[in-house]
């Protein structure tokens, strides 16, 4: 399929004789385009300041009507309010790079796009990168080829502040994946899961019997499990810095990143640890983040909420004991799924705490910075939210 616009963009294959790295150089910020890029008359640029509440709910209001759908369009994303700003305000972001569209008489927002600062390891060279994600257009403009546009734009503002490439995920095949992983779901209230259509009773099950095939214990296996404090940070920054050396992409975190991006915060992230009783050593932590999908037309329910596997390092137990004391957590705070990713070791976990695979793919990009080969999804360390 010809892509009219991702051909100009540098996201070209991969080259095995070629090194690794930027596929075109960094320009002085100087020769960066100074002017926006041009929309259609009726409608302007509008940086969205997401520390002000009002705009935040606009924000709020276009993605949970407008953003990405499964296949059957039968759920939408929900992210909330607090997750929107603790995923997007984190320390050292920049506003300019939270973009917004609006009609020019209406001043209504209808269309949008993200960029956050973030230091990913590619192999053995740390890359600060631009994490895009939020893309989103309003259904009544779609195929307007807004996208490109609101794309352009935010590579430019990156480009401004002396960045020169960025990671992102689609659930779409563009030029030209990274890695291409498989999602997983757990059910956590299959009865729900089965009445809105997200699950299907297998052949010869009846609901009884499913409900009892994913029932879980009260309270997790392993004693010492607990949410995560802040005075946990250094010991679980050096866990999952050395747990993610072993990926060939990972984020490369800072205590001050696991301080802001890894403590609880309710209904937005969920983080554990697991302390030794005798020595208070922190020998495991596990994570998930909080993203609600709208059910769309179904009498019974409205809000399909999901629990989605963050970063987890094991290593007092199988990482198997870990995640399924997560699933216990999850099951307790009212989740009705837990999905995860095929990447890094969650194959080990996945068919063993009966997830099934989902009907999607989702694949990782990087912008302007090749790679040797693409990576399996075991070699994949990023999770994007
Ligand atoms: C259940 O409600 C849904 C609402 C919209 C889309 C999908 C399917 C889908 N596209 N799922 C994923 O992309 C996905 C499945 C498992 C884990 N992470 C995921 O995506 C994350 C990471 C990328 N940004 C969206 C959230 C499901």
């Amino acid at each position: 399929k010809r892509h009219l616009f991702w051909e100009t963009q540098p996201v070209g294959k991969y080259q095995d004789d070629a090194g690794e790295g930027p596929i075109e150089p960094a320009q002085p910020v100087s020769e960066v385009r100074q002017e926006p890029y041009n929309l259609p008359s009726t409608y302007e640029w509008s940086t969205c300041d997401l520390a002000d509440e009002h705009t935040m709910k606009e924000v709020y209001t276009l993605l949970t009507n407008n953003y990405v759908e499964d296949d059957d369009n039968m759920f939408r994303f929900d992210y909330s309010v607090s997750f929107l700003r603790w995923a997007l305000t984190l320390p050292g972001y920049f506003p300019s790079w939270h973009i917004g569209v609006r009609a020019k008489t209406s001043k209504k927002l209808v269309a949008f796009i993200t960029g956050i600062p973030a230091k990913i390891r590619t192999h053995d060279t740390v890359v600060p990168m631009a994490e895009i994600n939020f893309l989103c257009v309003h259904k009544k403009l779609r195929s307007k080829r807004l996208a490109p546009v609101l794309i352009k734009e935010v590579t430019r503002r990156v480009h401004l502040e002396d960045m020169w490439q960025a990671a992102y995920t689609a659930g779409v095949v563009l030029p030209t994946p990274i890695a291409t992983c498989q999602y997983w779901h757990r059910p956590l209230n299959p009865k729900k899961l089965i009445d809105v259509g997200f699950s299907r009773l297998a052949p010869r099950m009846t609901m009884s019997r499913t409900i009892k095939l994913y029932r879980l214990p009260e309270e997790p296996a392993t004693p010492g499990f607990r949410p995560m404090e802040r005075r946990d940070v250094v010991a679980v920054t050096k866990l999952l810095q050395t747990y993610l050396a072993q990926f060939q992409v990972a984020p490369h975190f800072s205590e001050d990143d696991v301080e802001y991006l890894l403590l609880p915060i309710d209904n937005v992230i969920n983080s554990f640890v697991v302390e030794n009783s005798e020595t208070h050593e922190i020998t495991d932590f596990a994570s998930f983040y909080t993203l609600p999908s709208t059910i769309i037309g179904n009498k019974n329910y409205s809000l399909l909420k999901a629990a989605y596997s963050y970063y987890n390092v094991a290593t007092s137990m199988p990482l198997l004991q870990l995640m399924n004391d997560a699933l216990v957590i999850a099951k307790q705070r009212g989740y009705d799924v837990f999905n995860a990713l095929d990447v890094m070791q969650n194959e080990s976990f996945l068919k063993e705490l009966k997830f099934g695979p989902g009907d999607g793919q989702l694949h990782y990009y990087l912008y302007n910075y090749r790679l040797r080969a693409p990576l399996k999804p075991t070699e994949m360390g990023l999770v994007l939210l």
